[in-house]
């Protein structure tokens, strides 16, 4: 752990030894590029997500989190909000993470107007203050043309937009945001990536998942690369990034 560059602002996650693993019905054969990091157990393949990751997270920072498909990235960011259970080992959090992801749930048959209802009473919102949020939810997804119709007419960078404008609708303490600036064109970018400084600025830890090295660098104070389920790297940005890339 990288114990002396982040010592100003107050606690906000500790993660302490974190083992995910995921259970699965296999059939058929392991791909071979897999294989190191699975164990056949009668029929049930056991995928090692995470073996043994530590860090800490403080006010004001905004993380990156980099790594190769399936280095186990979205697991990390799940075990913090608390929805995927660690093996071994704790996550201790300051406040309820919120997690943002591209699969958040929402309801594709409602209009984009209900799901900000949704989106927003699953965030914690009162229904009154939805309706003060409403607008500048709506215009800052910039969908206005189309928020009375089905969330499934809309392209996935449109939901993508959606659902982080309702996300970013309220200040968190801890916010994760798994990939969903990736979608979005470049304007819209450059708004959440302003967003999420913003965020961070309120004193809130800010973690970003993405394979944007820029949205990376743009954005994040310090950045985290787990590699194969491990945290190989933590510190500065350009550093991480530089070795990241090199190793590819
Ligand atoms: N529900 C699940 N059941 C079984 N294995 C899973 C499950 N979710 C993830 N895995 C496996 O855990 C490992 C880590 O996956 P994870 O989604 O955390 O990676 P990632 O770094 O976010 O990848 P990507 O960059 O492709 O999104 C992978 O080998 C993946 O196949």
């Amino acid at each position: 752990m990288d114990g002396t560059e982040h010592e100003t602002g107050e606690l906000t996650v500790v993660v302490d030894d974190l083992h995910v693993d995921y259970k699965a019905f296999a059939s058929g054969k392991t791909a071979r590029s897999q294989r190191a990091l699975m164990t056949r157990q009668r029929g049930v393949r056991i995928v090692h997500a995470l073996k043994g990751v530590s860090f800490v997270a403080r006010e004001g920072e905004s993380i990156g989190v980099i790594g190769h498909n399936g280095s186990g990235k979205s697991t990390l960011m799940r075990a913090i909000a608390g929805l995927t259970s660690a093996t071994s080992g704790a996550v201790y959090a300051a406040s309820r993470p919120a997690l943002l992801g591209v699969n958040a749930a929402l309801i594709s048959d409602l209009s984009g107007e209900k799901n900000v209802m949704l989106g927003g009473l699953a965030l914690g919102h009162k229904p009154k203050e939805i309706r003060e949020l409403y607008d500048q939810i709506v215009e800052f997804s910039g969908l206005e043309e189309f928020i009375d119709l089905p969330m499934k007419t809309y392209s996935s960078g449109m939901q993508a937009r959606l659902r982080f404008s309702i996300a970013v609708s309220r200040d968190h303490q801890v916010l994760l945001v798994d990939e969903a600036l990736a979608v979005g064109d470049k304007a819209f970018r450059q708004k959440s990536e302003q967003r999420i400084r913003d965020l961070r600025e309120q004193a809130g830890t800010v973690f970003l998942v993405s394979h944007s090295m820029r949205s990376i660098l743009d954005t994040c104070t310090r950045v985290i690369w787990i590699d194969h389920g491990n945290l190989k790297m933590d510190g500065d940005p350009q550093e991480v990034v530089s070795a990241y890339q090199a190793s590819k």
